[in-house]
């Protein structure tokens, strides 16, 4: 099977790494150290290599390394299926990120056609029980990973809905202002629910296929306003008719921005958000773990995966159990954990390597085996 992988990392003045490099050879690579010593920055800037602002979200200007302020820059070498690519970004004090792949200057979203990456995070630790953002933002991660072009109907569908908004908020009632508008939101729209359920569909034939330790729950889309139109036309015909219900909350009550990732794990018979808390990280696990081996299988290569202090969370036979199907799947999957101990039982199957920090500055060393 082939690879999907960045080979090679080299960060300047992002975050806690003043100057670092890693080389990776595709095997998982588990990273330890103790608190606070640049883990997660790692796992960051390799989450900066998919559109989007990364798994902590942050602004250009948070990345860059304090207290110099100067900027900040990411490269890798990025191995996908048949292709290698050079990947560089970087962004000046007070600057958004600027972005190049091999050499040409490319727009964000060009990320999503060169790498996929997945990831799981502590503050996803209650995806289930909070606000219906992050559930539509984990959702749309997964869609991102399996169809590229998520990103673009994304941002057509944003701008649009951003000038609508604004036409409402105005109470502005000449139709035409809106007709425009409303027809991209339509076809970005009615994009972004057929790629949502392209989506759903891989992950569960990925689940349904599968012998695996990490069952996946049932996965579905709720609106909340009863049902999401269909198609383009009635999403386009909806728009319309909710103008003067939308002129009242002053935004748009209709459309993709307002749906819900449902989740019931139907061998215990509960939706997510009533399993336990270990058992919640579980599902997570199983849903990025069904969406790898869904892209394996179509695509030809997982994802790359990144997770953030989950092997701590995970008994001792999930964990094992975890390592080997991503070792079954061959992704490149960067884990941190505190300590070494989280990671035997990987042997050769894994790189290594441990963070440190000093001065307020992270280094990476390369360790054998634990
Ligand atoms: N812009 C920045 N400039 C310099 N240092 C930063 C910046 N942003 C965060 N840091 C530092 O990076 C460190 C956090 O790194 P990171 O989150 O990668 O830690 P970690 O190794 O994953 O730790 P933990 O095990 O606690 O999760 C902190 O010491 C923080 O002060």
């Amino acid at each position: 099977m082939g690879k999907l992988c960045l080979t090679r990392l080299d960060l300047s003045h992002f975050r806690s790494w003043r100057q670092g490099s890693i080389r990776a050879d595709g095997r998982p690579v588990a990273l330890w150290g103790p608190n606070g010593a640049g883990k997660t920055n790692v796992l960051e800037a390799v989450s900066m290599f998919s559109p989007g602002r990364g798994l902590r979200r942050a602004l250009a200007e948070e990345l860059s390394r304090r207290p110099e302020g100067y900027g900040w820059r990411l490269s890798g070498i990025l191995r996908s299926l048949h292709q290698v690519h050079e990947v560089e970004m970087r962004a000046e004090p007070g600057q958004s990120r600027a972005l190049r792949i091999d050499d040409k200057a490319a727009a964000q979203v060009a990320l999503g056609r060169v790498a996929r990456v997945l990831w799981l995070v502590p503050s996803m630790d209650r995806l289930w029980t909070e606000a219906a953002e992050g559930r539509r933002r984990f959702l749309d991660r997964m869609v991102l990973s399996i169809v590229p072009g998520h990103a673009e109907a994304t941002l057509v569908y944003e701008k649009a809905m951003r000038e609508r908004n604004r036409l409402l908020r105005d109470e502005q009632r000449d139709q035409h202002w809106y007709l425009a508008l409303e027809r991209q939101m339509a076809e970005a729209g009615s994009e972004i629910q057929s790629n949502r359920l392209k989506a759903l569909q891989l992950i569960a034939e990925a689940t349904e296929e599968a012998e695996t330790a990490f069952p996946a729950p049932a996965l579905s889309l709720s609106h909340a306003e009863g049902e999401l139109p269909a198609g383009e036309a009635d999403l386009r015909t909806a728009l319309a008719e909710g103008r003067r219900r939308d002129m009242a909350a002053g935004r748009t009550l209709t459309g993709p921005h307002r749906v819900d990732l449902e989740a019931f794990w139907s061998a215990k018979g509960i939706a997510a958000r009533d399993a336990s808390t270990g058992e919640q990280k579980a599902l997570l696990v199983s849903l990025i773990l069904a969406n790898a081996r869904g892209l394996a299988r179509d695509f030809g290569a997982p994802p790359i995966l990144l997770l953030d202090e989950v092997a701590a969370h995970l008994d001792a036979g999930r964990r094992a159990a975890l390592y080997d199907e991503i070792c079954a799947l061959g992704a490149q999957a960067w884990m941190t954990g505190t300590g070494p101990e989280l990671f035997t039982g990987l042997g050769e199957r894994a790189q290594y390597l441990e963070v440190t920090e000093e001065a307020g500055e992270s280094r990476a060393e390369e360790r054998t085996a634990p």
